[in-house]
């Protein structure tokens, strides 16, 4: 303030007597700085002495920056006002002699700048009349900055801090909102600046020059992203208009929200724009193919060119690049590699996983059976499968079984996974990491926490093992491998620990195989008795199947089955294609120039197989939205172009295990039971806007045959 008081003076003599500017020539200038140096250590000393804090004032602030700042008023340097004393009321004179000392510094200079400023506007135009035009103006252009200099911290700073000073004294309960207070103290060195280069001309041409220079920079950048754009855009597949940075998202935001959900705008898209079509996500296009044979032309004939997924930031950083899911190149080739070898070796596909599968199967049926009443069970379905799919997917890890005993363990684990998988917003996932770790420091430490718990919960038996195998109390069979943990821990021994085979990869492929293996085949499961409930004639259809080749009920169905059950395939096939469980499938980087149905696909751009959108194209399944098992009976070439596990170098590493389950389950249990809704059905998509889908709320009731 006395810095602006100063420049006050010496405009005001400036135009009233300019011989008294001579006396500051040289080091006399100091003056101007002492006077300013004069105020300042008024004002601070008098903060420093008068506003200390003392007990009283402690006290008083100490649940108050509690409760507001969660800090501890007595660990970090801080000055006080407190006018009274709040336990006897009496006043606080040192504390209030330092709020006069202030008032008396502000309104000095308030009292200078009044005076000068008043003389100037009422004398000024008189005095200046016999100057040169330059010179006038000039006048009237400093006179004008300082007035928006005084007036600017008067309206954002000075008024601020002088309710903050005065409030004290009428012991008025009001809380001043600090936050907003503290944003218009940290404006005030810009708005100085901007009142100068608004009020003084130079200033405002140099300012609109630069902003002029700047504006055409980014017009011509544009320009050229637009052109760059346009030809890349001709040459990919059709697709809506894209924007300039944005792409389609507008578009893409307008349908999600009119159509009501990512498969129903992907439909739209494809209808309007043919099988294979083009969205741009922000900069970076994205093609999916909405038919078998494009398809199957791109990730079967060209599968090699297609090994690499797109990750989003978040994952990147999360997961470094180990494990199967989201990981890529060598490691991603090895990770995979070896599980398929040992899923092979524990007889995935063959009889000995159907054992497993069986064993688990009979478990939760003799749970069933014995919580029966009449007969009859009621239960969530969610509950019966995902104990059963997840104590097959455990038990093939890490060699543990759930039964009704340590249920909770399972729970623990699924409610730390989907707790970990719900803090991860789209949002999040399209976010550079450095926005969220600067940003949004919390939320990124949630959902690494997240992560990390969840790779913990799985993979706990895994490490129990490590140790137990430190302690001299197992010791691997080698030539019968327990589970997946066995044959891993087997090849660290064996190869010693490398960038490959290690804990924390052994770990992460636990979590990653626990996730996809599981709430896959659950979701599947529900999904389709949700529709068998909404349409038993197919339910009774399939079992009058299994019943004749069965003699009757008589044993269980088994794998080997398969040849003689069309009617069960159907029904599981119009299952997969109906639930369709991931909205939008795995994106893959196109490494080089590719054609595609017809069209040149450019290297940077993703690409996928859509499957959701490949499942409901009404030019290959007729009316795509009813569930009709027998359209598969009319037309059996037609379930070739059912590909719920996707196709290619990615597609799914448990598909050999998915279908065994599926049917296993399926035909089994509808040998056994008949089925009932308990409740309302659903005929309603879940979670319709997110990546995948998630398993119905479906009560049902379980009658023994
Ligand atoms: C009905 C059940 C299942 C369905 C519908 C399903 C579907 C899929 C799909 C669509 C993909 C992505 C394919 C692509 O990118 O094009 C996938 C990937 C994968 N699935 Fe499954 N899946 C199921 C069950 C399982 C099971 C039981 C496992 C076994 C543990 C499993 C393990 C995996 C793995 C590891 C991947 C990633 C493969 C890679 O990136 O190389 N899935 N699954």
């Amino acid at each position: 303030m006395s810095l602006l008081s100063v420049q006050f003076i010496y405009r005001y003599w400036a135009v009233f007597d300019v011989e008294k500017l001579q006396f500051f020539k040289g080091r006399f200038a100091l003056i101007w700085v002492l006077y300013c140096a004069f105020f300042g250590f008024q004002y601070s000393l008098s903060t420093y002495f008068f506003f200390t804090l003392d007990e009283v004032s402690t006290e008083y602030f100490l649940e108050e920056v509690l409760i507001r700042y969660h800090r501890n008023i007595q660990e970090f340097p801080a000055t006080a006002m407190v006018a009274y004393d709040p336990v006897d009321g009496s006043v606080r004179w040192w504390n209030i002699m330092g709020i006069l000392n202030l008032l008396t510094v502000v309104n000095t200079q308030y009292a200078v700048m009044i005076y000068c400023g008043w003389s100037m506007h009422m004398q000024m135009e008189d005095k200046i009349k016999n100057f040169s035009g330059m010179l006038r103006r000039h006048h009237r252009q400093f006179f004008k900055t300082l007035v928006l200099q005084i007036t600017t911290p008067t309206v954002i700073l000075f008024i601020p801090i002088t309710l903050i000073i005065i409030l004290p004294f009428f012991n008025l309960n009001v809380s001043i909102p600090s936050g907003v207070l503290l944003c218009s103290f940290t404006l005030y060195p810009a708005m100085d600046s901007i009142c100068v280069m608004y009020a003084v001309s130079e200033y405002k041409r140099t300012a609109i020059r630069i902003c002029r220079t700047i504006q055409k920079v980014w017009k011509e950048v544009q320009r050229k992203k637009l052109v760059r754009q346009y030809q890349k855009v001709s040459r990919l597949p059709p697709g809506p208009v894209s924007l300039p940075l944005i792409g389609n998202l507008p578009q893409i935001v307008y349908y999600l929200y009119t159509t009501g959900g990512v498969v129903s705008t992907l439909d739209f898209f494809r209808k309007r724009y043919g099988n294979i079509f083009t969205l741009w996500v922000g900069p970076i296009p994205h093609v999916s193919i909405a038919d078998y044979e494009t398809s199957h032309e791109v990730f079967v004939k060209n599968a090699n060119k297609y090994a690499d997924k797109f990750h989003s930031p978040i994952f990147r950083e999360m997961r470094k690049d180990i494990g199967i899911l989201t990981a890529n190149g060598d490691h991603w080739q090895e990770m995979r590699r070896f599980a398929l070898f040992t899923f092979r070796n524990m007889g995935v596909g063959k009889d000995l996983m159907e054992t497993r599968i069986m064993e688990e199967l009979n478990a939760r049926c003799a749970d069933i059976d014995k919580a029966a009443v009449n007969g009859v069970t009621t239960t969530q379905a969610a509950e019966f499968f995902d104990l059963t799919v997840g104590s097959i997917i455990n038990s093939i890890l890490v060699g543990k079984r759930f039964e009704e005993h340590n249920k909770n363990d399972f729970l623990k684990i699924k409610e730390v996974m989907d707790a970990s998988f719900e803090t991860f917003s789209p949002f999040d996932m399209t976010m550079p990491v450095w926005i969220l770790k600067n940003f949004f420091p919390r939320r990124f430490e949630k959902m690494r926490n997240g992560q990390e718990s969840s790779k913990q919960f799985a993979a706990k038996e895994a490490l129990k093992r490590i140790d137990e195998i430190k302690a001299g109390r197992y010791v691997i069979d080698e030539n019968n491998f327990q589970d997946y943990t066995d044959a891993f821990l087997w090849k660290m021994q064996k190869d010693g620990e490398n960038e490959d085979y290690n804990v924390e990869s052994l770990k992460t492929m636990i979590l990653d195989l626990w996730i996809t293996g599981q709430e896959t085949t659950t979701t599947t499961l529900i999904s389709g008795f949700n529709q068998l409930l909404l349409h038993s004639k197919f339910m009774e259809k399939a079992r009058a199947e299994l019943f004749e080749i069965t003699e009757n009920g008589s044993r269980n169905v088994s794998l080997s089955d398969r040849p003689k059950t069309p009617y069960l395939n159907a029904v599981i096939g119009e299952i997969q294609r109906h639930a369709s469980i991931l909205n939008v499938n795995f994106w893959r980087w196109n490494n080089e120039p590719t054609y595609m149905g017809g069209h040149m696909v450019d290297s940077g751009a993703l690409v996928t197989a859509q499957l959701s959108a490949l499942h409901v194209n009404e030019t290959v399944f007729e009316h795509p939205e009813k569930f009709d098992p027998e359209r598969f009976i009319r037309d059996e070439k037609l379930l070739q172009k059912v590909i719920p596990f996707g196709l290619g170098k990615r597609s799914c590493l448990g598909e050999s295990l998915a279908r065994s389950e599926l049917y296993l389950i399926f035909g089994n249990l509808l040998l056994r039971y008949k089925f009932q809704p308990h409740g309302e059905l659903s005929t309603r998509e879940i979670m319709p806007y997110s990546a995948g889908k998630r398993p119905f709320k479906l009560e049902m009731q379980f009658i023994e045959v």
